[in-house]
């Protein structure tokens, strides 16, 4: 079977709307999905990352707003060559894994043997492989979850929209994972998955787009949201470092001992505060780089 990716084709979420009945859950967002990108998609319960996964896979009606796929409104074809893992995943717990697989590659134009190769190997991937003719409900949690990320990937699928991948998984389970995903993006696949993992996701993705009530609150690269994320450093100097609480443009964010986090209210206090520093014998004077949990407490404040 040939692989049906472009390597430059983007998804666009242009100011998409949805509104069940008097609340609107997702109020137009705006973010795109670049090709070889693993974009994470974070926001805390209800933000709306499921419906606004569920717009662009057409599952759920848009009441305002586009999705473009090639720089074009987005279609039923293109849809079809995506793959989506749902929230509400998809698969018969009474079926064997392998037969459902070879039938969800079927639906999607496969033939049958290129269906149960490429399941096959997916499933022997993620350590299934003398799972194959066993119902799904025998698995366990996670490696019914593996079965579902498989049956998102089996066709070899232009872009991915992933609810929620991670959860559940063991850190091995992870880890092929994220090595199969790294593979698809390197193809030039664009890749959306929602996670509430921070750390995992900061690993993870090139991209993110921050969600809370509905609407963008960051996007960009990870380097990017770094940049614009607070700017503290941390200062050490001989003697105990409360001496920065009288200091003019200083916010002091915590101190321990003769080290403190502070951050600049005003640019001209940097350098009269290293100068006071230095007097008192400064020890160390560096950037500190935001990490992504603290750029999302900030972005959902
Ligand atoms: N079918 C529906 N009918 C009514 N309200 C809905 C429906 N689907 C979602 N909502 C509401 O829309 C909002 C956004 O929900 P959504 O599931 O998109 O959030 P989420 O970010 O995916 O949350 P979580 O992380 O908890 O899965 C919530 O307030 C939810 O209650």
């Amino acid at each position: 079977m040939t692989t049906a990716t472009s390597g430059t084709k983007r998804i666009e979420v242009d100011s998409l709307t949805r509104r069940f009945g008097q609340s609107t859950a997702v109020d137009a967002v705006s973010f795109t999905v670049e090709p070889g990108r693993m974009t994470g998609f974070v926001g805390g319960n209800g933000a709306g990352k499921t419906t606004t996964m569920r717009m662009i896979m057409g599952v759920l009606g848009i009441h305002e707003g586009e999705v473009r796929w090639d720089g074009r409104p987005i279609g039923l074809r293109d849809r079809a060559s995506f793959g989506y893992m749902p929230e509400e995943r998809g698969l018969y717990p009474k079926q064997p894994v392998l037969d459902q697989l070879i039938y969800l590659g079927q639906l999607r134009g496969m033939t049958r043997k290129d269906a149960s190769n490429e399941a096959t190997a997916l499933l022997e991937r993620f350590d299934l492989g003398g799972r194959l003719k066993d119902k799904l409900e025998s698995l366990s949690l996670g490696n019914q979850q593996r079965v579902q990320v498989a049956a998102a990937l089996l066709h070899r699928p232009t872009a991915l929209i992933l609810d929620e991948p991670f959860s559940g998984l063991d850190p091995a389970a992870v880890d092929s994972m994220v090595g199969l995903l790294r593979e698809r993006t390197r193809d030039g696949v664009p890749v959306l998955f929602s996670s509430h993992q921070l750390d995992l996701v900061d690993r993870l993705c090139d991209s993110l787009v921050v969600l809370a009530h509905g609407t963008v609150r960051a996007a960009g690269t990870s380097d990017e949201l770094r940049a614009r994320g607070p700017r503290r450093h941390r200062l050490t100097t001989d003697g105990d470092a409360g001496w920065l609480r009288g200091q003019p443009g200083v916010d002091v964010i915590d101190v321990a001992g003769n080290s403190a986090v502070i951050e600049f209210t005003a640019d001209s206090a940097r350098e009269q505060t290293v100068r006071a520093a230095v007097d008192r014998g400064l020890r160390e004077f560096s950037p500190i780089v935001p990490t992504l949990s603290e750029i999302f407490r900030e972005a959902v404040q």
